[in-house]
């Protein structure tokens, strides 16, 4: 099996694929024109989030099996192209959810208590305790949009720090279970937006997603609330949240995902009541160990015609 990495990866996976046959890893091949003549006899093709596999690209890899996605979201993936082509994805299921909740739950501890502007404070001779008194999670509402992988995850540890939590997601059958154990309140997506303290997103880009989070839906957010995006930029209208932020029509927002990665000249970037972060909600060293191992080992399996749990079905 030839395989061909074109983003970072880390070692155990790539050790793993190495066993089979050729790997070729060079963790800027995503931004070399040279990608399609590399990958023109690849039989496994691994990519992170910034690889676009368009059908043009694919066009160039006619030996091309399988894809491996080291992560969860596909919108760089045109999984029509590799499902005309008969070519398997298969992805990290699961094993970045508990770094993105951790990520979730540190920035909203951050909103709530501001550690960080109380240590600037500090190393400026200030002593300002009243300034940064702040408030509890205990009690407060997360409202979480999509309830999946990792919303069900965020939902435990939620509930353990006393909050309440309301959650939409249309499509919610394969998780009632763990909802019904995590006392997750179901409600429709205004619902949730009205009532939330913390808005937390977690659902896949797509067509139905892109933009959930609008001038409208905007309108209808407390005052006093945030929103965390961990999910995808394209979920969030940016120019909305911009002026709603402004505006102080919204308390804040941590956007640990952008539109344009990295922004270039965003407004985002000189407001003082937003959290950015360069894509890492999910990038730990536990997560990504997990994540190249898994992702090697369910290549190698549909490589070799065995039935994969993290094969992505159309
Ligand atoms: N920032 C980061 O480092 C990371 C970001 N992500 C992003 O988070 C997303 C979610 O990840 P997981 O929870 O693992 O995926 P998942 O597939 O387990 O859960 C997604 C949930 O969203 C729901 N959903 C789909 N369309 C919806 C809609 N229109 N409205 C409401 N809910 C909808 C689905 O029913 C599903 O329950 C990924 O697609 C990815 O884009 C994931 C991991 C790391
Ligand atoms: O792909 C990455 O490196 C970031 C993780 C992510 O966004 C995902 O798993 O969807």
């Amino acid at each position: 099996m030839k395989t061909v990495i074109t983003e970072l990866n880390w070692k155990q996976g790539n050790e793993i694929l190495s066993e089979m046959g050729e790997v070729i890893y060079d963790p800027e091949l995503w931004r070399k024109k040279e990608l399609p003549d590399i990958i023109h006899d690849a039989e496994a093709l691994i990519v992170r989030n910034q690889t676009k596999v368009s059908r043009t690209l694919l066009d160039s890899a006619p030996k091309l099996r399988v894809i491996g996605r080291l992560g969860v979201g596909l919108d760089n993936i045109d999984l029509q192209a590799t499902k005309d082509k008969g070519i398997s994805v298969v992805y990290a299921r699961n094993a970045n959810a508990i770094s993105v909740v951790e990520y979730v739950f540190a920035v909203m501890l951050t909103f709530a208590r501001h550690p960080v502007e109380a240590t600037t404070d500090v190393k400026r001779g200030n002593w300002n305790r009243k300034l940064f008194t702040g408030s509890e999670l205990y009690g407060k509402t997360l409202g979480l949009i999509g309830i999946g992988e990792i919303g069900t995850r965020l939902a435990a540890r939620a509930k353990a720090f006393g909050m309440h939590l309301l959650g939409y997601d249309p499509f919610l059958p394969p998780y009632e279970i763990a909802i019904a154990d995590f006392g997750v309140e179901q409600a429709n997506l205004e619902g949730v937006i009205r009532r939330a303290d913390f808005i937390s997103l977690h659902v896949p880009l797509n067509k139905a997603t892109r933009h959930l989070i609008n001038k409208q839906t905007l309108e209808l957010v407390k005052s006093t609330a945030y929103i965390i995006n961990s999910a995808r930029g394209g979920v969030i209208d940016e120019q909305a949240l911009y002026e709603a932020l402004s505006n102080k029509k919204i308390a804040g927002a941590a956007l640990d995902v952008l539109e344009q990665e990295p922004p270039t000249n965003s407004p985002l970037l000189k407001l003082d009541n937003v959290i950015l972060t360069p894509h890492i909600a999910g990038l730990t060293e536990e997560a990504q160990v997990k994540t190249s191992v898994l992702v090697a080992r369910e290549v190698i399996k549909v490589f070799q015609g065995q039935q994969s749990s993290c094969v992505v079905i159309l």
